[in-house]
């Protein structure tokens, strides 16, 4: 089995670097392509796998490929590439917004897989909600599953509104925990305290708020009350966010995400 990448930006060069750990392919059979002759140079460099700038070259070798660039390049993608297919070849597309039914009509293929990572896959930390058409045999689902998790874990969703609505949550998702945090630093830099430390006091707290979370059957709700002492410090926190309706606000925000997912799809 051989495996084509293209795009080899934060996500196509995480899922070929987490490919080529895996155990049902050897760096031989990673392929990954980039239009960008400075990227190219970058690709070069990277022995796990081999660099293509030629379309050509590439895609008729290729059993799965992986499109990875952003959206509003896979309309002239596809016009390259349908005539380089035959219909065994499967697509899997990381691409927000992309629908299955553009990706079939632009690639001329039956075979697709939608799939939603996130941004911690690059450290193995990722989650990829991902939908396959009927025509992926169980066999082939099995195998993309075990390619997506690779860069860490995945759900198969029933219904392509899935993939938009994990785009607002998972997909995007680590976009609203550094705002979080990039909030709490520059709070804590304005009570006095140094960058260095600002970064520290607020890096640990996440990552040990994560971890307790994690270790736990409590909700998040649960562990607030932990945290909140009655007419404490945290209460008088707690209290002017949902005085400000933070928790509204964050909603309202991930289902911008997700609604813009959905408006992507439309073009
Ligand atoms: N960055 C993120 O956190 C996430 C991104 N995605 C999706 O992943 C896709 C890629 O995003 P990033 O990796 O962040 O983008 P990126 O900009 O880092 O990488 C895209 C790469 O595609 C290359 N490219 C563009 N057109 C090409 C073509 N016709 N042929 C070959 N290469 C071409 C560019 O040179 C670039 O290196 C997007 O569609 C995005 O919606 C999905 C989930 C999370
Ligand atoms: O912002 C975007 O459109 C992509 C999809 C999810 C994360 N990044």
């Amino acid at each position: 089995m051989k495996v084509l990448v293209i795009g080899a930006g934060n996500m196509g060069l995480t899922y070929a670097e987490g490919m080529s750990k895996s155990k049902r392919l050897n760096n031989e059979n990673i392929m990954v392509l980039d239009k960008s002759d400075e990227k190219l140079k970058e690709l070069n460099e990277i022995s796990y796998f081999d660099a293509y700038k030629e379309l050509g070259d590439c895609v008729p070798k290729a059993d799965i490929i992986f499109i990875a660039v952003k959206p509003y390049h896979s309309e002239s993608l596809f016009e390259e590439i349908k005539p380089l297919l035959n219909s065994n070849q499967m697509a899997v597309s990381v691409m927000a917004g992309v629908t299955i039914e553009t990706i079939k009509a632009g690639t001329g293929l039956s075979k697709v897989v939608r799939a939603m990572p996130n941004l911690p896959a690059q450290i193995g930390q990722g989650l990829t909600s991902f939908i396959a058409t009927s025509d992926v045999s169980k066999e082939e689902v099995a195998t993309v599953e075990d390619l997506l998790n690779t860069t860490g874990k995945s759900i198969q969703v029933e219904s392509e509104r899935f993939i938009d609505a994990s785009t607002g949550i998972s997909g995007s998702g680590p976009a609203y925990v550094f705002y979080f945090m990039q909030s709490m630093m520059e709070a804590a830099e304005k009570m006095g305290f140094s960058k260095n430390d600002a970064t520290l006091l607020v890096s640990q707290t996440f990552k040990g708020a994560v971890e307790l979370f994690n270790q736990s059957d409590l909700t998040p709700q649960s562990w607030m009350e932990r945290v909140a002492s009655k007419g404490g410090t945290t209460q008088a926190a707690l209290d002017s966010m949902d005085n400000n309706k933070v928790n509204a606000l964050i909603q309202e925000a991930a289902y911008a995400a997700f609604n813009r997912a959905v408006e992507l799809g439309k073009q």
